[in-house]
């Protein structure tokens, strides 16, 4: 077998979205640093790995990929023998779709735009909006109160099982968790137990374990 590389940043939340898809198929890589602050990422050879100059970045021997959502999928459903399936085959895949396209389109515009107003810019010195914080709020509740609805009917979004439809938030959780918008969650009972539960997976806590400043 190819040596898996991933191309990416401990800062960066995409990045985290392929470890902790690696980590649940207990698939050995080689992960490459790409350094931001350089702009290592808007140059060759990176740029050749992904035009787009955003990590992460995947190789499998020939294979070249970008996009973490894309990724996952491509190990998911290439090493579908490994460690934990996150795919489910058949007719049910086509639910785990809806709700990994949930999460990408109507749960990751309003935490992303949280998690820069309220962890990234920080760390930066940006001040932050209070108007711009309110108003995703607002939009990340309307996306919730769909989930905790969703969640009294399964025990995760795709179905019985732990898929990639919930995987893919781990990342904006690990980011929101920290700031106010905990509350959020936590007003939802069924959703707050689903973050307890996804957070605590062994394979995510390697993530944790791998990225935490040394
Ligand atoms: N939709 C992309 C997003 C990639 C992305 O935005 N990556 C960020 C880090 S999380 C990045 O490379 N930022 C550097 C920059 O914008 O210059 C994915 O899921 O892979």
């Amino acid at each position: 077998m190819a040596v898996l590389k991933v191309h990416g940043n401990p800062i960066s939340s995409a990045t985290w979205r392929v470890l902790a898809c690696l980590y649940e198929k207990e698939l050995d890589f080689e992960f490459v640093m790409v350094d931001l602050r350089s702009g290592e990422h808007k140059k060759e050879p990176f740029l050749s790995l992904n035009p787009f100059g955003l990590v992460p970045a995947f190789e499998d021997g020939d294979l070249k990929l970008f996009e973490s959502r894309a990724i996952t999928q491509y190990i998911a459903h290439t090493y579908a023998d490994k460690g934990t399936p996150l795919v489910i085959p058949g007719k049910e895949m086509a639910t785990v779709s809806v709700w990994m396209e949930v999460e990408a389109q109507q749960y990751d515009p309003a935490a992303l735009k949280l998690q820069f107003e309220l962890a990234i810019n920080p760390l930066l010195g940006i001040q932050t909006d209070a108007a711009v914080v309110e108003e995703y709020e607002h939009k990340l509740a309307k996306v919730l109160d769909v989930y905790e609805a969703r969640l009294s009917q399964s025990k995760y979004l795709g179905g019985d099982c732990f898929t990639l439809a919930d995987l893919h938030h781990l990342p904006t959780l690990n980011y929101l968790m920290p700031t106010q918008v905990r509350k959020i969650f936590d007003a939802r009972p069924k959703v707050s137990a689903w973050v307890a539960d996804i957070s605590s997976r062994p394979a995510w806590c390697k993530v944790l374990e791998m990225i935490k400043p040394k």
